[in-house]
């Protein structure tokens, strides 16, 4: 089963994002999405690069976000695609079925079309208003994911949901309540100056309730 805390990279240069990733990795993360928008081929695929033995190092899950050819070129763990990303039917049939794919969604009816599209988890959000993305979907507060979870399960639809968009440490115990699988997050971990204590901490909220 995958992680239940999936690191988002941040930064505009290849030593930012490596940097971050790098410090992610070295403080308790064991799932990254490499998140570098609008950036030239060569540069993705450079960082990508270093980004895959560095994962394997540290025994981490290695996602690409966008991006579908670089995560074939590289062989990465997989992708996430957003609603206006290449659609999960066709990325399925490009990667095949060793890949996991992850898919945006703001409503049930977007998670009901990934699964039968074949994607493997899902991003739900956004939680809350956040400054590490443009253009946000509607904001679906806790509420939203209450009455999406609620749906998911009255539809016997299971497929690991993780929340995303601005989400805290305070947040997680409210939201795991909802039925979620785990988080995506970006900035808190990215400014953090207590990665170690603040991933820690994140993954005890995360586990907490759960037999071994
Ligand atoms: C885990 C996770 N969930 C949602 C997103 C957002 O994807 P998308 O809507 O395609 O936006 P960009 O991240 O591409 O700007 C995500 N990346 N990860
Ligand atoms: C990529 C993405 N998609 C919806 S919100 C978001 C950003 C999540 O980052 P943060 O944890 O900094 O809000
Ligand atoms: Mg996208």
């Amino acid at each position: 089963m995958y992680s239940k805390l999936q690191y988002i990279s941040q930064g505009d240069t290849i030593e930012k994002q490596l940097y971050n990733i790098h410090n992610a990795l070295d403080n308790g993360c064991t799932w990254v999405q490499m998140r570098f928008k609008n950036q030239s081929q060569k540069d993705a695929f450079t960082l990508a690069e270093a980004v895959k033995p560095l994962c394997e190092k540290y025994a981490a899950n290695f996602i690409v976000n966008d991006n579908l050819n670089l995560t074939k070129q590289i062989d990465a763990d997989g992708v996430h695609l957003g609603l206006t990303d290449t659609k999960i039917d066709e990325a399925r049939v490009f990667l095949g079925t060793s890949k996991v794919i992850g898919g945006t969604a703001n409503t049930f009816e977007d998670i009901q079309n990934h699964v039968k599209n074949g994607c493997d988890y899902i991003g739900l959000g956004p939680f809350r208003f956040t400054a590490t993305k443009e253009k946000l979907s509607p904001i679906l507060g806790l509420s939203g994911y209450f009455e999406i979870l609620q749906k998911l399960k009255k539809n016997k639809i299971d497929i690991p949901v993780y929340a995303i968009g601005g989400i805290t440490l305070r947040d997680i115990n409210p939201l795991m309540e909802t039925g979620i699988h785990g988080i995506a997050v970006s900035g808190i971990i990215t400014e953090s100056d207590e990665k170690e204590k603040l991933i820690q901490q994140l993954n005890e909220k995360l586990y907490a309730n759960i037999i071994v």
